[in-house]
């Protein structure tokens, strides 16, 4: 069957990026800097010792990591016998943020510069919010400030519930982010609110707005819900997905995959909440998937619970976890099926601050006639998209160059 399974490993990038000066981030890596801490007991909370990561290593994963930085990451080396085709690819795109990985690995870089949101605190325009606030019928809000999601729960949140004012803040990133409580503000409150802020943002460029509701008593059992949701942009031109889909073939997406695209080219949407659902969501969707169909996967967890919360031994547990599940996924798929496994920035739980990383990101593919073996260092994440534009015999994407004869 021709069937594409791509997982997306929310932030796994393989070494800094060549550009990656120009964000800070000379030096991290994201894959080697938790294999190293393992190797070195430094990551031994709910798992043990070196980063075990046997089906993966297969995959050449570790081979990638090497034709990325020049060695292996410690725990890893020659002796693994790899059956798939690996590589790793530079992002074209000029931000390290989720939708600019994502459509470029879909075949549609971001060239142009996203608006953000500079000042640490008041980062938000008074006309802005003034706007917002009146459209919604608010008499506040808090925040207004650069933060992390979780912390600024336990700053504000009590506040929030007294006062009925949602918490707006933002990041390095293209994004306004709100959190409110599921119970007291409301779900749908809170996701109405999201789509005025998208509207009202118009003039700012801003990829993203996202909802993020919490549950909990009080501040110390704050905790953020499954349910949040992406307000994303459309991307700039058609993707492989929506060339795909206009073809007649079928885009499942599994968890935050359809927000991300702005739901342009996906036929299918599937939720799942946390890394085992999303991988029995995508188990599932694979043995119900028919001939031209994508099943495209993200993997948000190894970026906002790990990555970003700056946990080494938790995002070494996911990828174990991860990589101890892979083999119900190659179990089902057939040799003219194609396997994509990538990630779309990185976001070194080692490196300073609580923001993305540029780096590398591994290409681990199998299937569609593949040979195991290197496939280099590619100059785009658009060479995923192209090989998936050749595959399925569609007109050729703009960028990338395919791996895929
Ligand atoms: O700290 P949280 O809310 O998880 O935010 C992270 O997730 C957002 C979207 O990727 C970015 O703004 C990043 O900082
Ligand atoms: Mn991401
Ligand atoms: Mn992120």
């Amino acid at each position: 069957m021709k069937r594409t399974v791509i997982l997306m490993l929310d932030s796994f990038g393989i070494g800094a990026a060549g550009d990656a000066e120009a964000f800070g981030d000379v030096g991290s890596n994201t894959f080697g800097h938790i294999a190293k801490a393992c190797s070195e007991g430094r990551a031994n909370d709910g798992r043990e010792g070196p980063l075990k990561l046997p089906n993966l290593a297969k995959l050449g994963l570790a081979h990638a990591a090497k034709e990325s930085t020049g060695e292996f990451p410690m725990g890893f080396g020659d002796d693994i016998t790899v059956t798939g085709s690996y590589g790793y690819a530079k992002e074209i795109s000029s931000g390290k943020d989720t939708p600019s990985g994502h459509w470029e690995i879909a075949g549609v870089p971001v060239l142009f510069d996203w608006g953000y949101f500079h000042d640490k605190q008041n980062s938000f325009p008074k006309e802005l919010t003034d706007k917002i606030l009146e459209r919604a019928g608010l008499d506040g809000f808090l925040g207004n400030c650069h933060a992390s999601g979780t912390a600024i729960l336990e700053e504000l949140g009590e506040e929030h519930m007294k006062s009925g004012q949602p918490i707006f803040y933002t990041s390095a990133d293209s994004v306004f982010q709100i959190a409110c409580h599921e119970d007291t503000f409301g779900l749908e409150n809170l996701y109405k609110l999201c789509e005025i802020v998208r509207e009202e943002l118009e003039p700012y460029t801003i990829g993203r707005v996202i909802a993020r509701p919490f549950n909990g008593p009080d501040a110390k059992n704050f905790a953020r819900t499954g349910n949040r949701r992406d307000y994303s942009i459309e991307p700039p031109s058609k993707t492989v997905l929506q060339k795909l889909q206009e073809a007649g073939g079928e885009v499942v997406s599994v968890g935050k995959i359809a927000d991300i695209y702005a739901h342009c080219g996906i036929t299918k949407k599937v939720k799942g909440n946390g890394l085992e659902a999303l991988f029995d969501a995508t188990l599932e969707q694979v043995k119900q998937a028919g001939e031209r169909t994508i099943v495209f996967t993200n993997f948000v967890d190894f970026d906002s619970h790990y990555g970003h919360r700056r946990d080494v031994a938790g995002y070494a547990r996911a990828l174990e976890y991860f990589d101890s599940r892979l083999p119900e996924l190659l179990e089902i798929l057939e040799d003219d099926d194609l396997l994509l496994l990538t990630a779309d920035h990185g976001c070194d739980p080692t490196w300073t601050g609580t923001d993305h990383t540029r780096e590398h990101v591994p290409v681990l593919a199998l299937g569609a006639g593949l040979k195991a073996g290197s496939l280099g260092g590619r100059e785009t994440f658009a060479d995923m998209g192209q090989s998936i534009a050749t595959y399925y015999q569609l007109e050729p994407m703009e960028y990338g160059t395919s791996f895929v004869g």
